[in-house]
């Protein structure tokens, strides 16, 4: 991948930043992966995904680990990694859409980290997780009632996040750079602070 030309704010979010990562939280689809390896190039910041990590270290897919373990076995496996992972910063760190519901990984998330939700509507994420399978959350007869109800219990928790931006039919980059500027705007207040 090439390296972008840094703009302003992205040379100025770094040494704000003081090593801690820049985590994305959100709903399946709403581009956490995609979009945070585009704001890690941005940034000049290496790019970890907590789901792919769990990968390499399980030796297995996603949908294997659900399949072989079941949801709370992953879960037990993505706070760990996500601890870990959370204290390895500078980065941007892409975390998967349930990882942020559990209160110990949201304390290890805050203290370390500046955390982003990419908040998207309904028909927005139903278009983008349909052009990847392997969320088995989604393996259901109405996977649009599904994420309907994920909508409903998790949004007033990624709430909690530093900062949201919402993202929607443009492309990465724009999202991307948003985030940027979203950064610096926060992390300058803080400093003032
Ligand atoms: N503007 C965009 N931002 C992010 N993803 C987009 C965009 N447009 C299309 N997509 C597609 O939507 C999907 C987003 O999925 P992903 O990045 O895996 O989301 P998440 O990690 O949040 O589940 C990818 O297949 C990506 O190619
Ligand atoms: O929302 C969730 O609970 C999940 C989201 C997925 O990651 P993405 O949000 O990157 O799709 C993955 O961690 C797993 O399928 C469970
Ligand atoms: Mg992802």
């Amino acid at each position: 991948m090439s390296r972008q030309q840094p703009t302003d704010a992205a040379t100025a979010v770094l040494p704000l930043l003081e090593n801690r990562s820049v985590t994305l939280i959100g709903l399946m689809g709403a581009g956490k992966t995609t979009v945070g390896r585009k704001l890690a190039n941005y940034l000049s910041v290496p790019f970890r995904d907590s789901d792919a990590e769990i990968e390499t270290v399980s030796r297995m897919s996603v949908p294997e680990l659900f399949e072989a373990y079941g949801e709370p076995e992953f879960r037990a496996l993505e706070a760990r990694v996500i601890a870990r992972l959370a204290a390895e910063g500078p980065q941007v760190l892409a975390t998967g859409g349930g990882a942020f519901m559990r209160e110990d990984t949201r304390a290890v998330l805050a203290e370390k980290t500046v955390t982003v939700w990419l908040k998207a509507d309904l028909e927005t994420l139903m278009e983008r997780v349909g052009k990847r399978p392997g969320r088995p959350l989604l393996q259901a007869p109405d996977p649009e009632a599904v994420m309907r109800n994920l909508m409903d219990v998790r949004y007033p928790v990624y709430a909690k996040a530093d900062i949201t931006v919402c993202t929607r039919n443009v492309k990465r980059e724009v999202i991307a750079a948003e985030i940027v500027e979203a950064l610096h705007h926060y992390l300058e207040k803080e400093v003032a602070r």
